[in-house]
């Protein structure tokens, strides 16, 4: 089978041929459906503590463009839904052709044009490799941000600005040292869903605790634009690389919000 991508030839409907895992009862994303979701009062506060990088790349990998640091530099998630503090991996973007579509997750049926991924492991793995094989819904936690189109996002600016430079696949660039990846966050995480779910993409592992956010970011329509300037490896635009949703089976989803 040609690599996996999101293309008639390749994309979602193929997956399983290499990840029968695809048609398991944990798949990831899912439509939120607030009128199945079970609010939660035991959810704590979510924290994110995200140190600047002093060498990270902004990358084109064929399926995404994604923010990745070299090395781990102390940045890490704790609380929310996690018993154990999970380090900061990378984060990386899903986004449609239109406004209409580009969110992995839907919210009664809605899609997003875009979403962000911010993707931790379990410290109490050696490495993030061993935290996706780890098995069980703990190895990853997954923070999911909503983009929708309005003002300018002053916080992602200087990682939309460096989207021409990754233009085509296989293509990196360099990420100012003094980029501040804490204030794309929200000032408190609040107000998420959560379940357990799996890596969206191939190898698809069942090993991620999704945390979704109800409130979505906003980034103007020229931010929304650099998206759709990425080719993939076909040499087309990028915009499509969103997984549809995947049957809830017996899976609840809980929220921190009433
Ligand atoms: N869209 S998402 O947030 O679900 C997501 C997708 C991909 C990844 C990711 O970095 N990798 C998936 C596995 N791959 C490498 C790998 C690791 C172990 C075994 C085999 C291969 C890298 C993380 C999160
Ligand atoms: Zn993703």
């Amino acid at each position: 089978m040609a690599p996996w991508g999101y293309e008639k030839d390749n994309g979602p409907a193929h997956w399983h041929k290499d990840c029968p895992i695809a048609n398991g009862k944990n798949q990831s994303p899912i439509d939120l459906i607030n009128g199945e979701v079970k609010y939660d009062s035991g959810l704590k506060p979510l924290t994110a503590k995200y140190v600047p990088f002093s060498d990270a790349k902004f990358l084109n990998n064929g399926h995404s463009v994604q923010f990745q640091p070299s090395a781990g530099n102390g940045s890490e998630l704790t609380g929310g839904p996690l018993a154990v503090k999970y380090n900061f991996e990378q984060f990386h973007f899903h986004w449609g052709n239109n406004d209409t579509e580009g969110s992995e997750h839907r919210v009664d049926g809605k899609m997003y044009p875009a979403e962000l991924h911010f993707v931790h492991w379990n410290s109490t793995n050696p490495s993030f490799k061993d935290a996706v094989g780890s098995g069980g819904p703990n190895g990853l936690a997954v923070l999911g941000f909503f983009l929708k189109v309005g003002a300018e996002n002053a916080a992602l600016k200087p990682i939309t600005d460096l989207i021409p430079k990754v233009k085509d696949a296989g293509t990196s660039v360099t990420v100012p040292s003094n980029f501040d990846m804490q204030a794309i966050l929200p000032a408190t995480l609040t107000d998420y869903y959560t379940y357990d779910g799996s890596l969206t993409t191939p190898p698809l592992a069942e090993c991620v605790k999704w945390i979704v956010f109800k409130q979505p970011l906003e980034v103007s329509a020229a931010q929304m634009e650099a998206f759709r300037s990425v080719i993939n490896r076909d040499g087309k635009p990028m915009g499509g690389n969103y997984r549809p949703p995947c049957p809830l089976h017996d899976r609840a989803v809980k929220t921190s919000f009433k």
